[in-house]
């Protein structure tokens, strides 16, 4: 049966503008598309569907540069397309970064050229959407002349993918795009996803869960029936994957996969997993060679191990860089990289110390290809976390910044929440208050980047919330380049799924852009206080629903006061921090006010640079995120009859559930507050009638 679905940013719809769609006709009703590698098939398929929709006609694809037009589209390689990749400097060309484009207006024999040329054919994927893209967002395509090059080598998405299961671990949108029973038959919608991918410049997806056994269904080394995760690396499987690859491959997309640690007895019968046996380096080296027979450009692994049950090199008494070494050895040989995953925590008074003290000390350990990935905060993807602190403290080491795009705390695709405005402010973080951002840090370096947790599921809107689409397009945007503003990247996103109707393009872009600071307020009162959600065996409620009661270690509420002590006083986190951030933070005075709980411990009644009390600030916060998401709400409401009823229905339904949920965080946080501190509210809403 053909799958429905929806075509997201990729909507292509009619330019209305008479004048503007004149001039992309008289540029792009023509186009010479050299012959080149499989990834010009994708750019010719690509034209064929944008210009098809834009501009009411498929392009003319020509085999010889035309001189009988007007004007035309170049796109090819220079080498490919001489003499007309003669108006552009070559090397220049050569000198761009592998996946860079150049897209230049020049004149040819008379015509208007519109030269799409690049390094690479990956090039020629990017630069394809790019122009798609200033067309379908209205922008002019004559006299241009545009460089681009990514800032980030690897931007990938992490899929949290139950291969066999068919669920998403943290996913909202259905079950897994994948057919993982019916693969290696492809489906359209792979194609599609590819598509979606690489039009954001997205160059890498591990396609299953980093939790490979079912934590606490399976003894560490234990098979249970029905096949899981580990097995996607078992012999008969991996032609599904390598299915799946040559999809990818198309659109300049490498596969990684997710491995469990225990791999080589799981699969390989061994009696050990231990990373300096012998055979275990044997074995992994065995894998590969035949992990890479089938997916010549296999991406590499992606490891949790030591982590949330998941077994790891800790039981082998060995370290992380031992651990993942031992892979990366035997990777190397094929050019595939370890993403070994610094989520590591156990029995810690304060867990957000701990991925620090086991991976700072084993800086320059790990062997080249092997990327430490670190998710942007020390706890875990909360609302809103101070960065991590091994982003400023591992110089020796290749490190990636793991970003969760799906909301599971942040209101798991009932709510929106759009988190473009939460990734700017981790990746713009000084970690030295000297000029070395986190887009610095991981940027332009060979095996660093940026992983971001998966959203997609198989629903026709992928994504469950239909604004839930602007974090997947906005986080591919960014990790290309994360100097683009979020209203720019905003704007894009809009316009090219919603129109360029003004009132539709302001109000939309109000909503995502207010939507995180009011999601913060009513799921922790905005100072700093996290983690404070349920937790229990009810699948549903887990991490959606407010419990704050839960996790006494993570605010520490007393009839004394509310925060964690990370000071040199406390737990010593702060000291983490490189100067002079860690003295900014340690002290309650400099300390920025959105995270000040999660560094200090305060008297309900501290009273904060404006004189209000630390309490006082919690119930305003609390009320006023849900009224910030009431005033959302009605602004989508004004939005009837401007976007089509389907897209409009489902996302104002969202709302009303989102408003409802908000009140119970809110109604939840400021009852708890207002029961350890005692003090009412000065505005006489707490307590709650
Ligand atoms: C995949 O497991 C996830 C787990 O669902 C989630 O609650 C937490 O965010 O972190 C884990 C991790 O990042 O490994």
């Amino acid at each position: 049966p053909v799958e429905d679905y929806d075509d997201c940013w990729l909507r292509y719809e009619p330019v209305e503008d008479e004048e503007l769609s004149n001039a992309y006709r008289r540029h792009c009703t023509h186009a010479y598309v050299s012959e080149g590698a499989p990834e010009l098939g994708a750019v010719r398929e690509e034209l064929r569907r944008g210009l098809g929709g834009l501009l009411g006609r498929e392009p003319h694809l020509w085999q010889h540069p035309p001189r009988s037009v007007d004007g035309f589209l170049a796109i090819g390689l220079p080498d490919e397309m001489r003499p007309i990749s003669e108006s552009v400097d070559p090397d220049e060309v050569r000198g761009l970064h592998d996946e860079g484009y150049l897209i230049r207006s020049v004149e040819w024999e008379g015509s208007d050229c519109t030269v799409l040329t690049a390094p690479r054919d990956r090039g020629l994927v990017y630069g394809t959407f790019h122009l798609l893209r200033l067309m379908a967002t209205g922008e002019p395509i004559i006299d241009l002349d545009v460089v681009e090059e990514p800032a980030n080598e690897t931007r990938m998405i992490n899929h949290w993918d139950d291969p066999f299961r068919g669920s998403v671990e943290r996913g909202y949108a259905g079950r897994t795009l994948f057919d993982w029973e019916r693969l290696p038959d492809l489906k359209e919608r792979y194609y599609d996803y590819a598509r979606l991918l690489a039009s954001v410049g997205i160059n890498g997806v591990s396609v299953n869960n980093v939790n490979t056994k079912i934590p606490g269904r399976e003894g560490a080394n234990e098979v249970v029936s029905g096949q899981a995760g580990w097995q996607l690396l078992e012999s008969e499987n991996l032609e599904k994957v390598a299915a799946l690859a040559s999809v990818f491959r198309q659109y300049g997309i490498k596969t990684y996969l997710s491995v469990n640690y225990a791999s080589p007895m799981l699969i390989g019968g061994l009696e050990t997993a231990d990373p300096l046996d012998p055979a275990v380096e044997e074995w992994w080296a065995g894998k590969a060679e035949e992990v890479y027979d089938r997916i010549p450009d296999f991406g590499g692994f992606v490891v949790k191990a030591d982590s949330e049950g998941q077994t790891g090199p800790y039981d082998y008494d060995r370290d992380h860089a031992e651990g993942a070494n031992v892979i990366a050895r035997a990777l190397a040989p094929h050019g595939g990289r370890v993403w070994w995953r610094a989520f590591v925590y156990s029995e810690h008074e304060d867990r957000a110390v701990q991925a620090y003290e086991t991976f700072e000390p084993l800086d320059g350990e790990f062997h080249e290809n092997v990327t430490v990935q670190i998710k942007n905060g020390p706890i875990d993807f909360q609302p809103r976390e101070p960065v991590s602190t091994l982003f400023g403290a591992m110089p020796e080491t290749a490190m990636g910044c793991e970003l969760q795009i799906t909301g599971e705390y942040t209101g798991q695709g009932v709510h929106a929440c759009y988190l473009v405005p939460q990734w700017k402010e981790v990746l713009e973080f000084d970690t030295d208050g000297n000029g070395s951002p986190v887009k610095d840090v991981l940027g332009g370096t060979e095996g660093q980047g940026i992983a971001g947790v998966g959203v997609v599921g198989d629903d026709p809107n992928w994504f469950g919330h239909h604004l839930a689409g602007a974090n997947l397009y906005g986080y591919g945007r960014l990790c290309w380049d994360p100097d683009l503003d979020s209203e720019t990247v905003t704007d894009e996103w809009i316009r090219q799924s919603f129109g360029d109707d003004p009132t539709t393009v302001e109000t939309v872009s109000e909503i995502l852009l207010d939507s995180w600071e009011a999601s913060i307020d009513y799921h922790t009162g905005g100072i700093g206080l996290m983690h404070m959600m349920y937790n229990g065996e009810a699948a549903l409620e887990n991490h959606y629903d407010p419990s704050p009661g839960e996790w006494p270690e993570y605010h520490v509420a007393d009839g004394e006061g509310i925060g964690i002590d990370r000071t040199s006083e406390g737990s010593g986190y702060v000291e983490q921090y490189r100067e002079p951030v860690a003295e900014r933070y340690a002290s309650p005075e400099d300390c920025p006010e959105e995270l000040l709980l999660f560094f200090h411990r305060l008297p309900w009644e501290h009273e904060l640079a404006d004189g209000t009390t630390v309490i006082q600030r919690l119930y305003d916060n609390c009320f006023a995120g849900v009224e910030e998401v009431r005033r959302l709400h009605d602004r989508w409401s004004s939005l009837e009859g401007d976007i089509d009823d389907r897209r409009h229905r489902h996302v104002a339904e969202r709302f009303d559930e989102h408003v409802l949920q908000a009140e119970r965080w809110r109604d939840t946080l400021v009852t708890f507050f207002h029961e350890h501190s005692g003090v009412a509210d000065e505005r006489g809403r707490v307590p709650l009638d």
